[in-house]
């Protein structure tokens, strides 16, 4: 991955938010640009504040900028300073990377690009709350799907990894919805029990079908089981 960035055009673009910092106190201006995991580029500037403590770094910019253009992962950031060297991200700013980018993130410096995994050792995360908390704390449906939620279908059906026996889910587009093609929107990963599966289903839309292994459908949905899949799924 890491021959394929171009870190040039990740550094120029960087520059050119810097110049539109916000930074009447500082006098010193931050820019960001951050490579995202389908190819955009965000970029963000520091914006101060009277109230000196509220400041927003250029990294936080980026963050925003990445949800508000589609989500995704940041999987490069380059930072600069008014002289358009490469600045090293602050403590917090390192924080938000990690949880929107992650160990391998890689952040330009002086000398190499640096992983995540160098910057902040050791770091707390999602999974620290996930390890007390049983259910996901992140949405699960990925930000680039969330104008379909609450369509399509989800079908849960079992499936075998490594000659073990598991349920496995996918978001399928077309079912339910008129004059929308066929397609699978997203692939879920795999869990011990359907029903693992049908929480899965429901994060995403009211339409959950189970199939099971003699290929039988049950619905697993919102609502009245429609007429062409009558069976309820009573749960594994
Ligand atoms: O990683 C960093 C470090 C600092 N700043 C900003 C905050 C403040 O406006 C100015 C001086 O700290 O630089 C950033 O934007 N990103």
């Amino acid at each position: 991955m890491t021959e394929q960035i171009d870190w040039p055009r990740l550094r120029a673009a960087a520059t050119e938010a810097m110049r539109h910092a916000y930074v009447p106190y500082s006098k010193f201006p931050v820019g960001a640009a951050g490579l995202v995991d389908d190819g955009r580029v965000v970029v963000g500037c520091n914006v101060e504040n009277a109230a000196y403590g509220v400041v927003l770094c250029a990294e936080c910019g980026v963050v925003s900028s990445l949800h508000v253009t589609g989500g995704g992962r940041i999987v490069a950031l380059s930072c600069v300073d008014a002289t358009g060297e490469p600045l090293m991200p602050c403590g917090r700013c390192r924080q938000l990377l990690w949880e929107n980018g992650g160990p391998d993130t890689l952040i330009e410096s002086r000398t190499r690009p640096l992983r995540m995994a160098e910057l902040l050792p050791h770091a707390f995360g999602v999974e620290d709350l996930e390890a007390i908390v049983a259910d996901p704390v992140v949405p699960t449906v990925p930000e680039r799907l969330a104008a379909w939620r609450g369509r399509g279908t989800v079908f849960v059906h079992p499936d075998v990894t490594d000659g073990r026996q598991v349920w496995t889910a996918y978001w399928e587009r077309s079912a339910g919805d008129e004059g929308v093609g066929a397609g699978v929107l997203e692939e879920g990963p795999t869990w011990s029990t359907a029903d693992e599966a049908v929480t899965w289903g429901e994060a995403r839309t009211p339409r959950v079908v189970v199939v099971d292994a003699d290929g039988t459908m049950f619905w697993a949905g919102e609502g009245e089981a429609p007429a062409e899949i009558p069976r309820r799924w009573a749960g594994s």
